[in-house]
């Protein structure tokens, strides 16, 4: 059985928005309901786990829980202040049974299934894995007071996205890792980088943005207008 941990339990602070992003409209209904619907309709997901800020949990129930009825949300638990945090929290009520725990940002409502299968393939063969797709542009790393150090070569980096996808223990073992060194990261697949096991890169989408600023509400209101003409 495969589970996958959704993360809504953010500020949403750079939107700059009333309400936190995940429950802004998008299209017809909210953001985050568009990333459960797609995990609810995989059937390589088994079990969602939705982690949410506990002083939203009426705005929750009432407008995604009670209105959509998803069958396999089985927990809905509170995060923490640091997305590690709220991951972790996640994975603390994970089904044992499960060979591969899917982590996959709320806030990026254009997944696909595809991208799922993949991920869920990938963490099966590999251990590790993240969704991603590769730079279009020129990256640049800076020196602290921003003088270019180097330019990586363009086919040496990639934007990580989410899912990303594990084998439980090795996530399990990542997170305590990362506990007990004060690790604190900004996605799940540094903390096995930083125990030195390997994570591959799998192949995201360019659609699957992360809705992090106003302009990338635009963004994804534009790709899923032109994905219901297709
Ligand atoms: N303590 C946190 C922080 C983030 N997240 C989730 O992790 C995803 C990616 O984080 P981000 O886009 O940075 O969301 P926010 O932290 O809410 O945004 P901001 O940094 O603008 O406040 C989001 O779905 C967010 O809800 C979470 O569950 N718990
Ligand atoms: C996990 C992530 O989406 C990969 O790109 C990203 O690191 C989340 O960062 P945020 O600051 O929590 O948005």
């Amino acid at each position: 059985m495969n589970s996958a941990i959704i993360l809504a339990a953010g500020k949403g602070s750079r939107m700059k928005a009333e309400l936190n992003k995940q429950y802004l409209v998008l299209k017809d209904k909210p953001i985050i309901a568009h990333t459960i619907t797609v995990f609810e309709n995989c059937p390589l997901i088994d079990e969602i786990i939705l982690v949410i800020n506990p002083e939203e949990e009426e705005i929750c129930k009432k407008r995604i829980l009670d209105r959509f009825k998803y069958k396999k949300i089985t927990k809905l638990i509170g995060g923490g202040a640091e997305r590690q945090r709220s991951v972790h929290n996640g994975l603390n009520v994970v089904d044992p049974r499960s060979q591969i725990v899917l982590v996959h940002d709320g806030a990026r409502p254009l997944v696909t299934s595809k991208i799922i299968e993949r991920c869920v393939k990938g963490a099966q063969a590999f251990g590790a894995v993240s969704a991603g797709v590769p730079i279009k542009e020129t990256i640049k790393i800076m020196t602290k007071d921003r003088f270019v150090q180097y330019t990586p070569k363009r086919e040496d980096v990639w934007i990580t996205q989410t899912p990303q996808a594990f084998q439980l223990e090795i996530i399990k073992k990542a997170h305590d890792f990362a506990i007990l060194h004060e690790i604190l990261g900004t996605d799940d697949a540094m903390l096995v980088e930083h125990m030195g096991e390997k994570v591959r890169m799998v192949e995201g989408d360019y659609e699957n943005i992360k809705i992090t600023t106003p302009e990338d509400l635009i963004a994804a209101e534009a790709i899923l207008g032109y994905k219901r003409r297709l």
